[in-house]
């Protein structure tokens, strides 16, 4: 089932061309991940997804009744602000206290409810983002490089935990990333960005594009030699297991 589809997605600022001609789709159920250098537009592409900012041209169509679930990029919260995890999750809108633990808990963050917000390490804080967002149950949940900042170990839990959103809810995913090697392991399809779609397509495909490799070189392919790398070792693994 497509939960979004855009065409033709046009987005202008201050009369500059930020996005130009976007076609995406996003169906139920799969991870996608947008790559792109920095200022490519991958956050204004966001934006126009979740309708804060409006596009100067094209069309973007969500499925009916469709619940969207969005975990910033940043957020930045007065340390000296008295606040618990479970008030912070009451903001702006209360939910009742058996939604909150069920939302802390499918993004891994089950019994921080008391915990100060300003106490929380970077993961865990980004933990509580997530669940923020699941509050909604969301049939598409969007993420804004929610792993900045974590350390490999960090970054790898966390998507780890999205797999299991993902399982769990039955959602489509949309992010942006830029840890190139975790976006080939965990992604179904990537779109790689730079005012327009330069390619797009399973890892694989994307990895060995010209464009794409244009514009990470040896980043990519080191990337992809991990992800190549580790599906030998899963297969080996599979192979012992039989
Ligand atoms: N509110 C704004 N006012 C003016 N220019 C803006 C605004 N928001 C975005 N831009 C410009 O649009 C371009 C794309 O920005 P955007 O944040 O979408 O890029 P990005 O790919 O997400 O970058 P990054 O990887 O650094 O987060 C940049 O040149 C940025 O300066």
């Amino acid at each position: 089932m497509t939960l979004l589809s855009i065409e033709h997605l046009d987005v202008d600022i201050d009369g500059r061309a930020i996005l130009d001609n976007i076609h995406l789709a996003i169906e139920r159920g799969e991870i996608v991940t947008i790559v792109g250098p920095n200022g490519s537009g991958k956050t204004t592409l966001l934006k126009a997804i979740i309708g804060s900012l409006t596009p100067a041209w094209g069309k973007l169509h969500r499925a009916p009744g469709l619940v969207m679930g969005y975990v910033p990029q940043r957020l930045h919260l007065d340390p000296t602000l008295p606040m618990t995890v479970t008030r912070f999750m009451g903001l702006p809108r209360r939910h009742a206290p058996e939604r909150i633990e069920q939302a802390l808990e499918r993004a891994g963050a089950a019994g921080l409810g008391r915990l100060q917000m300003s106490s929380l390490s970077g993961g865990q804080f980004q933990r509580i983002l997530l669940a923020r967002a699941l509050l909604e149950s969301p049939d598409l949940l969007i993420l804004d490089e929610a792993t900045q900042g974590l350390d490999q170990r960090g970054v790898a839990d966390f998507y780890r935990q999205l797999e299991s959103v993902r399982r769990e809810l039955d959602c489509g995913i949309l992010m942006v990333s830029h840890e190139l090697h975790v976006v080939m392991r965990a992604s179904d399809r990537v779109v790689c960005l730079n005012k327009s779609i330069c390619c797009e397509g399973t890892p694989q495909r994307v990895a060995t594009s010209p464009a794409y490799q244009a514009m990470f070189g040896h980043d990519i392919q080191d990337a992809f030699a991990l992800y190549r790398h580790d599906h030998a070792h899963r297969q080996e693994t599979a192979e012992l297991a039989s």
